[in-house]
C-alpha cells in the first residue's frame, strides 16, 4: 500500500477561492463550475477558511435566505494544513481523527495544494489490495427517503442521521435515485431550495453488487465521478451504500494494522539492535584480541582494554594518533603500501606484522583490518583486530629447530643433512663436480657412557661437535645423526685429497685429550668412512649408507682411521646384515649347540678340564664360525643372552656328568660386555645352586679387554666368584694389552697363552723368547699356564720342556659334542680305575 507516499505527490494543485463575503450560492456555483468539492476562503491574499460539500449539510434550508448568507459565516477556520512531505497514511489518520475530508498541502516553495479523501482513494496505488476484498466487507446500511420529501426536510434528516447520502425511493419503495452532499451544492448553486427530493435526487441510480470487488467499486466511483454507490444483492435489491469515505476508512484501518505490525517489527529490530550493540560493547571490552577503531584517514578513535594490555599504550595515549605509533621499523614502505592498497580496494587486509610496544619491545601480531562503509559506499572507519603471536612464532621456530637440529649439539640433524646432501647432489650434477660425505663415529664411546655416565658422554659429544665445527668450512655441513655418529658433507671437492686433508684435521683436533671428569682426561679417536658423489652413489641414501659401510670397515680393522668406500664393502655389509638377522633367531630356532674341547695335563696326558665352545649351524648359511658371529653379537647386544644361554647349557651338562660320576671343570667364555652389564656373580651363584653343582667345576674365561675400563669393578666380581670356588682363566694372553701389572690385582687362576704363539714355535726366536717370558712370569705369579692351539707333537714337546701345565689343541682333542668328551672321560676314568 502506498500510504508511505508523501502527500505532496497526489494533492490537487487546482485551488478554488472565494471571499468570505461571497454568498454560499456564489461559492457553490464556483465549486460546481470547477467540479471540486471544496472552496478556499481568502481574505487579503490569505486563506482564512474552507467551505466544503460536507459543510452544506449543516445548513438550515428551512430558511429561504440561507443560500445568500456569506461563506465567511459558514466556513471552517482555520484550515488544516500539512507539509507536502507528510505521508498519506498520516493525512488519512488526521482526516479520521478530526472528521475532515480536506486539508491544505504546503510545498517547500511556498505554493499550496489541496488534498481530499477522494484524491487519496483515487490516487494511492492499492489496486491489488482492493481486488482482495468484496464490497460487502465495507458497505454500510443506507438511509432511504421518500421522493416526495421536501429538500430542506431531507437535509435535516441526513444531518440528524449523520449521513452524507441517502437513497430516494418512490411511492412503491422502488429506489429511483440518490441524494448526496454534492446534490446539496448543486441546489445551493441553482438557488432553488423549495424542491422535493424527486427533483433533486440523481435519477440514474449507479449500483454495485455486494459481491463485486472493492476495486470494481472504486472504478465505478472514479469513472462516474461520484462518491457513492448503491449496493445491491444478487436479486438486485438495495442492501446498503458504499462511498469513497468507506473505502478510505477501510484502507486506513488496514494501513493502521499494517503500520502496527511494521512498528512492532521495528521495535523488535530496535530492541535486537540495542542488544547487539550491548553485546558488541561487551565483546569490545572483554575481547582477548586488541581492537583499534580508526577514522577513514587512520586516526585512532577507540581502543579496547586488550589493546592496552598488548601494547602498553592506554586509550588516551593513542586516540587522535595514527597506527604508525606502533610501527616497529621492521617493514619497508612497500609493505605498508600494499596494506593500504588492499584496504582501499578490497576493504580488508590481514597478515603478520611486527609492531612495537610502549616499552620499545617488538612483538609479532596477527592483524586483521576491515574497512567500514556507509550507505554511499564511503569508508567511514577501519577496525583493526590483532593478537600477539610472538610466542607462537617462537614455538614454531623451536619446533622447526627441533625438527631440523640436534637438541644436544644444535648441529643439523639427519633430516636437515639429507636435505643438504640432496641439494648438494643436484648442484654437483649441474656443475659436474664431486662431493663427499664423511661418516664419523667415536671409538669406544659406549665405554665413556658406561663408565662415566651419560652426562659425561653428552659433554664429550658437545666438545667433539665444537672441535669438528672449528675445522669445517662455511659451505660444509656438520650434522649429528644421533648417538656418537657425525657426518660432514663437503658439497664440493676437487679431489679425494680433500677428504684425507679433512681427516688429518680431524685427527689434529682430537689430539687434545677430552676432560671427562675433574681429574680424568681421555684421548678420543674416531673411525671415519667416506663416500664420494658420483663414484660411490648418486642418491642421498646411497652416499650415507656407503660412507657408513666404510666407517664400519675402519671399526672392523681396529678403529681409529679413515677409509674410502669400496664396492666390496657393500657386499660385506650385506652379508653382515643377513648374518645379524639370522643370529637374532638362532637360540629360538635351536641352531646353537655347545661343543667341548678337552684341556690336557702336559705331564700325565690326561684330560684335566674342558672349554665350552659355541657352535652355530644355520639351515642355509651352514656352519658359522664363532670368530664371525661372536663379535657381531657383541656389536648388536645379543651377546648377553647368548652367554647366558651357554652358561645354562654348560651347567645342565655339568649336572648330568656329575650324576654320571664325571667331574670335569669346564670353562665358559664370558664376553667383556656380559661382564660389564650383567650381575655375573648372582647369575653364576643362582645357576650353581639351581643345578646343585660344585663351584669348582665351573671356570670363567675372560679376556684382557674385559677389565681395561673398570679393573676394580671386574676384580671385585671375580674375587667374589673365586672365593665361592669358581676359577678364572685369562684367555688369549699376549694378544691384547698384556699389561702384567694388573695380573697381581686380579684373581686369575690360569693364564692361557694365545694359540698364535705356539704356531711359530720353535722356529721363531721372538715367539720363543716371549713364550719363555710369559711362562716364567706365570710361574712366579703361581698361575697355571695353558697353551692353546697345540697341533703337533713338536709343539707339545716344546711346552712340556718349558714346564707349561696344560695344553689345548687339535693334537689332544678338537672341540666336539658333549657325548664325545663324555666318552673320552669315561674311558679315562675306566683306565684310572684299572
Ligand atoms: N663369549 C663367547 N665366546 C665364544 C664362545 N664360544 C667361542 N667363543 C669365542 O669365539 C672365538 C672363536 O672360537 P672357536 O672358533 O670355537 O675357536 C676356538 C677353538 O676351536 C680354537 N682352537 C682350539 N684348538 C685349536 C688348534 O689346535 N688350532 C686352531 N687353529 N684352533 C684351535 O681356538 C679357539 C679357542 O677359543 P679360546 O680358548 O676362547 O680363545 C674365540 O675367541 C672364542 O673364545 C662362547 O660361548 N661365548
Amino acid at each position: 500500500m502506498h500510504f508511505d507516499l508523501p502527500v505532496g505527490n497526489v494533492a490537487s494543485r487546482n485551488l478554488v477561492y472565494c471571499s468570505p463575503d461571497d454568498t454560499l450560492a456564489h461559492a457553490a456555483h464556483a465549486m460546481r463550475t470547477h467540479q471540486c468539492s471544496s472552496i478556499l476562503v481568502k481574505d487579503n491574499h490569505k486563506i482564512i477558511g474552507i467551505w466544503t460539500e460536507a459543510d452544506t449539510i449543516k445548513l438550515n434550508f428551512n430558511r429561504a435566505d440561507i443560500i445568500y448568507q456569506s461563506v465567511g459565516s459558514h466556513m471552517t477556520s482555520p484550515v488544516e494544513s500539512v507539509p507536502s512531505q507528510t505521508r498519506i497514511g498520516e493525512v488519512v489518520a488526521l482526516f479520521r481523527r478530526k472528521g475532515f475530508r480536506h486539508c491544505l498541502v504546503d510545498y517547500p516553495d511556498g505554493s499550496q495544494g489541496i488534498m481530499s479523501q477522494t484524491d487519496i482513494t483515487l490516487n494511492i496505488n492499492v489496486d491489488h489490495f482492493l481486488t482482495l476484498y468484496k464490497v460487502k466487507t465495507v458497505q454500510e446500511l443506507c438511509l432511504t427517503m421518500d421522493s416526495s420529501l421536501a429538500f430542506a426536510k431531507a437535509v435535516d434528516i441526513m444531518r440528524l442521521r449523520q449521513t452524507d447520502a441517502a437513497v430516494v425511493i418512490d411511492a412503491h419503495a422502488k429506489p429511483i435515485g440518490i441524494i448526496t452532499q454534492a446534490d446539496l451544492v448543486k441546489v445551493i448553486a441553482n438557488g432553488n431550495i423549495s424542491l422535493t427530493l424527486e427533483h433533486v435526487a440523481l435519477k440514474d441510480l449507479i449500483v454495485i453488487n455486494k459481491n463485486d470487488s472493492l476495486l470494481a467499486a472504486r472504478e465505478a466511483l472514479s469513472s462516474n465521478r461520484i462518491r457513492h454507490l448503491v449496493v445491491t444483492n444478487d436479486e438486485g435489491r438495495v442492501e446498503g451504500m458504499l462511498s469513497m469515505r468507506h473505502i478510505l476508512h477501510f484502507l486506513q484501518l488496514e494501513y493502521s494494522s499494517q503500520l502496527q505490525v511494521a512498528l512492532s517489527k521495528r521495535d523488535e529490530a530496535l530492541k535486537q539492535s540495542m542488544q547487539d550493540l550491548n553485546l558488541a560493547e561487551r565483546v569490545f571490552e572483554f575481547a582477548m584480541e586488541g581492537i583499534i577503531i580508526t577514522g577513514p584517514e587512520g586516526q585512532i578513535i577507540r581502543t579496547n582494554p586488550a589493546f592496552t594490555l598488548l601494547t602498553g599504550y592506554s586509550e588516551e595515549d593513542v586516540v587522535g594518533q595514527t597506527m604508525s605509533i606502533l610501527a616497529s621499523g621492521k617493514h619497508d614502505p612497500a609493505f605498508y603500501g600494499q596494506m593500504w592498497h588492499s584496504l582501499k580496494h578490497e576493504g580488508k587486509w590481514s597478515g603478520e606484522i611486527w609492531n612495537k610496544r610502549k616499552n620499545g619491545e617488538l612483538f609479532l601480531e596477527w592483524l586483521t583490518i576491515t574497512a567500514v562503509y556507509n550507505e554511499f559506499n564511503d569508508i567511514t572507519h577501519y577496525t583493526g583486530l590483532f593478537r600477539d603471536v610472538t610466542e607462537h612464532r617462537e614455538q614454531e621456530e623451536q619446533i622447526r629447530h627441533l625438527a631440523y637440529f640436534d637438541e644436544l649439539t644444535s648441529l643439523p640433524n639427519r633430516r636437515l643433512l639429507k636435505d643438504r646432501v640432496s641439494l648438494a647432489i643436484a648442484s654437483a650434477h649441474r656443475k659436474q663436480h664431486q662431493l663427499a660425505v664423511m661418516f664419523i663415529d667415536l671409538d669406544q664411546f659406549k665405554r665413556i657412557n658406561d663408565n662415566f655416565g651419560h652426562s659425561c658422554g653428552d659433554d664429550v659429544l658437545v666438545e667433539l661437535a665444537d672441535r669438528l665445527k672449528r675445522i669445517t668450512r662455511e659451505d660444509d655441513t656438520l650434522a649429528r645423526l644421533g648417538g656418537d655418529e657425525f657426518v660432514i658433507l663437503m658439497p664440493m671437492i676437487h679431489s679425494y685429497k680433500d677428504i684425507s686433508t679433512l681427516g688429518k684435521r680431524i685427527n689434529h683436533v682430537l689430539k687434545e685429550p677430552f676432560q671427562l671428569t675433574e681429574n680424568q682426561t681421555m684421548h678420543v679417536t674416531t673411525s671415519i668412512g667416506a663416500s664420494v658423489y658420483p663414484d660411490d652413489g648418486s642418491t642421498v641414501e646411497d652416499l650415507l649408507k656407503n660412507a657408513d659401510t666404510a666407517m664400519y670397515s675402519v671399526k672392523a680393522n681396529g678403529r681409529n682411521g679413515l677409509q674410502l668406500f669400496q664396492e666390496e664393502m657393500a657386499q660385506r655389509s650385506m652379508q653382515h646384515f643377513t648374518l645379524e638377522a639370522a643370529l637374532r633367531n638362532a637360540i629360538d630356532n635351536h641352531e646353537l649347540e655347545v661343543h667341548y674341547q678337552p684341556k690336557v695335563d702336559v705331564k700325565t696326558g690326561a684330560i684335566c678340564s674342558s672349554e665350552a665352545l659355541l657352535r652355530w649351524t644355520h639351515p642355509e648359511l651352514g656352519h658359522v664360525s664363532p670368530a664371525k658371529f661372536i663379535p657381531l653379537a657383541e656389536e648388536n647386544g645379543l651377546i648377553e643372552s647368548i652367554d647366558q644361554w651357554v652358561m645354562n647349557q654348560v651347567c645342565q651338562q655339568l649336572k648330568q656328568w656329575q650324576t654320571q660320576g664325571i667331574a670335569v671343570t669346564t670353562a665358559i667364555n664370558v664376553s667383556p660386555i656380559s661382564l660389564r652389564h650383567r650381575n655375573l656373580v648372582k647369575e653364576v651363584k643362582d645357576l650353581l645352586n639351581h643345578y646343585d653343582i660344585q663351584p669348582e667345576l665351573l671356570q670363567l674365561e675372560i679376556t684382557e679387554s674385559a677389565f681395561i675400563d673398570d679393573i676394580e669393578g671386574v676384580a671385585t666380581q671375580l674375587k667374589t666368584l673365586n672365593d665361592f670356588g669358581v676359577t678364572v682363566a685369562l684367555d688369549d694372553f699376549g694378544t691384547g694389552y698384556s699389561s702384567l701389572s694388573y695380573l697381581a690385582l686380579l684373581p686369575i687362576n690360569e693364564l692361557k697363552i694365545d694359540g698364535s704363539f705356539i704356531q711359530n714355535i720353535p722356529d721363531c726366536k721372538n715367539s720363543d723368547m716371549l713364550f719363555k717370558a710369559i711362562t716364567g712370569m706365570a710361574k712366579n705369579l703361581k698361575l697355571k699356564v695353558v697353551v692353546e692351539g697345540v697341533e703337533t707333537q713338536r709343539q707339545l714337546d716344546y711346552v712340556k720342556q718349558l714346564g707349561c701345565d696344560v695344553v689345548q689343541g687339535y693334537l689332544t682333542g678338537r672341540p666336539s659334542t658333549a657325548s664325545v668328551l663324555e666318552a673320552a672321560l669315561l674311558k679315562q676314568n675306566a683306565l684310572e680305575t684299572v
